[in-house]
């Protein structure tokens, strides 16, 4: 950043900052639009309902700043997992996991996940927003419409590729900047091995069944540069955009079928402020459905099962969830390499068997050693690389579920990984390609050997995937858009029954997208913002 540029990002921080002091200090009873979180999706829908100057939208998030290091120094990522911008939940024992219980990581700060997640952007396959299409009967969510938006909303700083890529737009996408020989050599070791890679990975490699690239990545002179730091943060002097932090949302107040308010924790104080138009949840694929429920829409024998009063029987509310499952492989460096922007700057994506449409194995690469739990046992080298080598098309299929009637009480989470026998095997499969990967010729110049899983067979590599099986942070689908009876939302993202409800997050995902989700969370607030304006002529 130049001196200048640094100043008037300066001067900007400060009218922000007044401009929210005076606006929440003086919170009005109703506004037009009311946004709940703030993370990848909802800063996309409170921004772009907010570039009309004629209404009002207050934006609700439980979490605070994101001015800190951890944020923002692209390297620090790890160091908010478990910690105060971390949900910290904990998802059940599993016995398909020989008993472990997952920690699944959400963002709890402005930004969401897009706070302190990995950064990379990756945009889902042509496949997977087509399904989307095929499941809500609205052609517009499928590929060719979702490939003009993508181009509309980024600026892409790779090489120029205006049949894929855009320049434009708010979201700043650059390739990883001067990557560590390691993720070289995993492009050049997957040409060994047959799979080509590609310029980039959001274009062509998106259309057919995969390839290798360097990951494109949210980081804009050398720091994280999050969907709230690209959408809603330049839009914080703005008189008709209050955001409040630290308030927790409770549920939603319903008037007959019609979301009349929301009712939510702020400073200790229960407090309700009224919406003239629409409420718009974009809590995440956890707090999303558990919001739903202690709101009375759900599963009439669930909330039954708590004591909730059932206003709108939908029983897919808080199924159907998903998530990409990875098992860490792990090779030890002769030297170490110290880890470069990210620490993840190669990515791959294959098939499992040859007949398949798409991919559905998702690789990428983390240039330091991480076991799991169980598998950091087997003796995790001092200096190495892992590769996060995961299923893009999980059979597993999770709940979540209600501990009590109290909003404040925790949700469990049954996420189920592997709990379909088809996971398995697509596991093995996927396990060997990775070895087979991390073995290949152009990996031998950096490291010692396979520190991990080895050469196993049979009952032994199956321990070994359950026991090494951790989560992708891809937690979604838990109030699919769709037709069928386990639907929560229509095309149009308006939760069914109730009236000015819609959703606006990884929830409403039919299926999880095939490779990392924070570029499809853009993409659902931007879908969400266009329609809410088009029907409401905001
Ligand atoms: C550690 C980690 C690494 C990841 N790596 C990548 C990656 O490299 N690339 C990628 O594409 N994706 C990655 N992801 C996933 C990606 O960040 C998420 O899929 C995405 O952020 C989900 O967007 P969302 O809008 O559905 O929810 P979120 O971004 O989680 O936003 C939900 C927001 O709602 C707030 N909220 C929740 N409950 C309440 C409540 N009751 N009241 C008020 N506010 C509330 C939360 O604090 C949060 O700000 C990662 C995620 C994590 C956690």
């Amino acid at each position: 950043m130049t001196n200048a540029a640094f100043a008037e990002d300066h001067d900007f921080s400060i009218r922000a900052r007044d401009n929210q002091a005076r606006l929440t200090a003086g919170l009005q009873r109703h506004y037009d639009f009311i946004v709940c979180g703030a993370g990848a999706s909802g800063s996309v829908v409170a921004r772009r309902l907010a570039e009309n100057p004629d209404v009002q939208v207050l934006l609700l998030e439980a979490g605070g700043s994101d001015e800190a290091d951890a944020v923002l120094n692209p390297a620090l990522w790890p160091t908010n997992l478990g910690g105060e911008r971390d949900w910290g939940f904990q998802a059940e024992p599993n016995p398909h996991l020989n008993g472990r219980q997952l920690s699944l990581s959400m963002g709890k700060v402005l930004g969401g996940g897009s706070s302190i997640n990995v950064m990379v952007w990756a945009r889902g396959h042509r496949s997977d927003w087509d399904f989307f299409a095929a499941e809500s009967g609205d052609p517009a969510w499928g590929y060719e419409n979702v490939l003009d938006i993508y181009r509309r909303i980024e600026n892409w700083q790779g090489t120029p590729d205006p049949q894929y890529r855009g320049t434009g737009g708010p979201v700043w996408v650059q390739p990883a900047a001067d990557p560590s020989p390691v993720a070289r050599a995993m492009l050049d070791a997957a040409g060994e091995i047959g799979i080509p890679s590609f310029e980039h990975p959001n274009g062509r490699m998106m259309e057919g069944e995969g390839g290798a690239a360097i990951s494109d990545m949210l980081v804009r002179d050398g720091r994280r540069h999050s969907l709230y730091r690209a959408y809603l943060r330049p839009w914080l002097d703005r008189p008709n955009l209050t955001l409040l932090t630290g308030a927790l949302v409770r549920r939603i107040v319903l008037d007959r079928r019609r979301a009349a308010g929301v009712e939510f924790l702020h400073n200790g104080e229960v407090t309700t402020v009224g919406a003239r138009v629409e409420v718009v949840l974009s809590l995440g694929a956890v707090q999303t459905p558990k919001v739903l429920m202690h709101s009375g829409i759900g599963d009439r024998e669930e909330l039954g099962r708590v004591g909730i009063p059932v206003l709108q029987h939908l029983p897919g509310v808080g199924r159907n969830f998903q998530d990409h499952v990875s098992f860490g492989c792990t090779w030890e460096y002769a030297e170490p390499i110290a880890p470069r922007n990210s620490g993840s700057e190669a990515t791959l994506y294959w098939k499992s068997r040859p007949e398949l449409d798409a991919p559905d194995l998702l690789f990428c690469q983390v240039e330091f050693p991480v076991p799991s739990d169980r598998t950091a046992a087997r003796g995790a080298p001092a200096h190495g690389w892992t590769m996060f080598a995961g299923l893009a098309r999980p059979a597993s299929r999770g709940r979540l579920r209600l501990g009590s009637a109290d909003p404040l009480a925790a949700v469990a989470i049954e996420a189920d990984f592997l709990s379909d026998p088809a996971d398995m095997t697509t596991a093995r499969t996927c396990v060997e390609l990775c070895r087979a990967l991390g073995n290949a010729p152009a990996f031998r110049p950096f490291v010692r050997g396979e520190a991990m899983p080895g050469d196993l067979k049979g009952d032994a590599l199956d321990l070994y995937i359950r026991d090494a099986a951790v989560t992708y942070w891809h937690q979604s689908c838990t109030a699919k858009m769709g037709r069928d009876r386990m639907s929560v939302v229509d095309a149009t993202l308006k939760v069914y029954g109730v009236i000015g409800l819609r959703v606006a997050d990884a929830s409403v995902m039919p299926r999880v997208t095939t490779g990392n989700t924070q570029a499809p969370c853009a993409i659902i607030g931007e879908r969400a913002a266009g329609m809410i304006r088009r029907e409401h002529g905001a």
